[in-house]
């Protein structure tokens, strides 16, 4: 399988370094500055599950110079993402389907009216990954779980390949026949965790120590949950609850993606979280108080600034 991987920040470069040592043909499709940083410094991974290192991985920064591929796997922020449509639908023209990792729902919906339904596999994420200065992948806790399935039935036989490639990868893969329950699923824990711990700008350990802090977690779980059944989610207070509990099984520093960037000061992805759900929500007229709040907290910093 000719794997493009678009984006190779923290998820991008992990997926992608993970397929290329078991000899996967891969490709990074960046931009200018990071393709200069990967040219330097190659890809390394410090994982909790082995390092890697791709010491000259393929770099391209126009799809135009990538003959054919077969998948590619969609790993920027929620925030850039308008800025790869003309690349994706270079490759999907050539035939790729797109395997989009972003946390959150509307970009399904954007990717399957611009790309076609075909095109757009549904996945998600769960591993707790940034780079370092240098451009390095810095992997910590258990979870490195890519999560997939097909949203239209042409793409079982992609799927299919995936998961096999996938078993000889350091690669915590699952293919499931109800990938959009999953990522209901995906995005009622992050809503919350990314919500509370970027508004509070502190880790889990000290929200769950505050029951007043820890209410807003399980008021943001309900609500999605609330939103999910609004949609195709298909979530039950049994998901709710195993979601609080995840959260409360989280080493005390673990926290968001987006805390990570608010402490850096760097762009947020709230409005496509955050603000996201509270599109969805006006769409199918459910009510979304904490959601609201969390995204007014959290909007001054959107463009750096919080700490
Ligand atoms: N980090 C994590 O632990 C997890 C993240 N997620 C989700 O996964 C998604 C990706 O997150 P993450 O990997 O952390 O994000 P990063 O910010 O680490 O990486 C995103 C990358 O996308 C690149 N990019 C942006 N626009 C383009 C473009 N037009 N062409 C090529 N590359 C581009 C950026 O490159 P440049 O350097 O050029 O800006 C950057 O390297 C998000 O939706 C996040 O919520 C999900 C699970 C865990
Ligand atoms: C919580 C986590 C790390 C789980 O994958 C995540 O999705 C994020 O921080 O963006």
């Amino acid at each position: 399988m000719r794997i493009v991987v678009l984006g190779a920040g923290a998820l991008g470069a992990y997926f992608g370094a993970r397929w290329m040592e078991t000899g996967v043909d891969v490709t990074f499709l960046v931009r200018e500055k990071r393709a200069a940083q990967i040219r330097e410094n190659g890809i390394r991974l410090n994982s909790t599950k082995g390092d890697y290192v791709a010491a000259n991985p393929r770099v391209v920064t126009d799809a135009d110079e990538i003959e054919a591929a077969d998948l590619v796997l969609v790993s920027v922020k929620g925030y850039h993402l308008d800025g790869t449509l003309d690349q994706l639908r270079t490759l999907a023209d050539k035939g790729a389907c797109v395997l989009p990792v972003l946390n959150g729902m509307e970009h399904v919906s954007l990717l399957q009216k611009e790309l076609g339904k075909k095109t757009v596999i549904g996945g998600l994420a769960f591993i707790f990954a940034g780079l370092n200065d240098k451009g390095h992948v810095e992997h910590t806790g258990n979870a490195h779980q890519l999560l997939f399935g097909p949203l239209d039935e042409s793409q079982k036989v992609i799927c299919d390949q995936l998961e096999a490639i996938n078993q000889d990868a350091v690669i915590d893969s699952r293919q499931t026949e109800d990938i959009s329950r999953e990522l209901w699923k995906k995005y009622m824990f992050i809503n919350a965790l990314s919500g509370v711990t970027t508004a509070a700008n502190l880790p889990i350990g000290p929200i769950r120590n505050h029951p007043e802090t820890f209410h807003i977690v399980e008021m943001l779980l309900q609500e999605m949950k609330q939103l999910a059944n609004a949609y195709d989610g298909k979530l039950t207070d049994a998901d709710v609850t195993a979601a609080k509990q995840n959260l409360s099984n989280l080493d005390p520093e673990a926290t968001s993606s987006t805390h990570k960037d608010r402490r850096k000061g760097a762009t947020l992805e709230v409005d496509h979280l955050h603000g996201g759900a509270v599109r969805l929500a006006e769409a199918v007229n459910v009510a979304m108080p904490y959601t609201r709040t969390v995204l007014g907290l959290v909007k001054p910093f959107e463009y750096g600034g919080g700490n």
